[in-house]
């Protein structure tokens, strides 16, 4: 049995990355990435909005959906000031223990609380398992078809606070067009997009900025 992608995307942070380093840890993903074997990790390119994005909100209390590898939860979590929090939630275990691993070796484990199971049903529970009252940011990066579902949830238990920001990936590839119909179209919402470039590649994709007005 062979290992898997994640598994050599690991290997590769173990190989060129320099513990403690989150920087290191990002481009040695994107190397990895770029020049060996490409992964479904927002990217170099989409990165750098993240960046902005979360530099511009400097969240107290952050909400990352689909951890895959962990890359993007390193970039958010670097950025975080001291005392805050990033929730990010990974439903399939063998992406998880990977995600642990990548998040580790960066030296971010203590900004970052990576819960395993499913967006659906984590959600309502979030109040009571990390005292969370709302979410300041929302990263979401997990199924396509699970944006609106999930944005929708997150009205509903009432996590989300006037000025809260959530940014979706892959808005245009592969694409989430019920999401971004309905958020661009709703009241509660104010709508930006940022074109950009699916990662690591020349395909055109963006992200999807909404800002909850309650
Ligand atoms: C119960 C399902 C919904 N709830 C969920 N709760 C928790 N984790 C969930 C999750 N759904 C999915 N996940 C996890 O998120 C990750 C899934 C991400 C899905 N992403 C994509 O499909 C994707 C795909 C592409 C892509 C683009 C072009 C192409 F040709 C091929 C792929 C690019 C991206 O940037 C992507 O994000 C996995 O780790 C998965 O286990
Ligand atoms: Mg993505």
């Amino acid at each position: 049995t062979g290992s898997t992608r994640p598994q050599r995307l690991l290997r590769a942070v173990q190989k060129n990355a320099t513990q403690g380093d989150p920087q290191s840890v990002i481009n040695a993903i994107d190397h990895f990435c770029r020049h060996k074997e490409w992964a479904m990790n927002v990217g170099d390119e989409k990165g750098s909005i993240l960046d902005s994005v979360v530099s511009e909100v400097n969240p107290s209390t952050a909400l990352e959906l689909g951890t895959y590898c962990g890359y993007s939860t390193v970039r958010i979590a670097r950025l975080l000031p001291p005392g805050s929090q990033l929730i990010t939630l990974e439903f399939n275990p063998a992406y998880a223990a990977v995600a642990k691993q990548v998040i580790g070796w960066a030296g971010l484990q203590d900004k970052v609380q990576l819960v395993e199971g499913p967006s659906g049903d984590l959600i309502p529970q979030m109040k009571d398992l990390f005292g969370v009252q709302s979410f300041d940011f929302v990263f979401l990066d997990h199924w396509k078809d699970r944006y609106l579902p999930d944005a929708k949830l997150l009205e509903e238990c009432s996590l989300l606070r006037k000025g809260s920001v959530l940014l979706a990936d892959n808005v245009i590839c592969p694409g989430t067009p019920e999401y971004l119909e309905y958020i661009r179209n709703s009241p509660r919402y104010e709508s930006r997009y940022f074109k950009s470039h699916l990662e690591y590649t020349k395909v055109e994709d963006g992200l999807e900025k909404s800002v909850f007005l309650g």
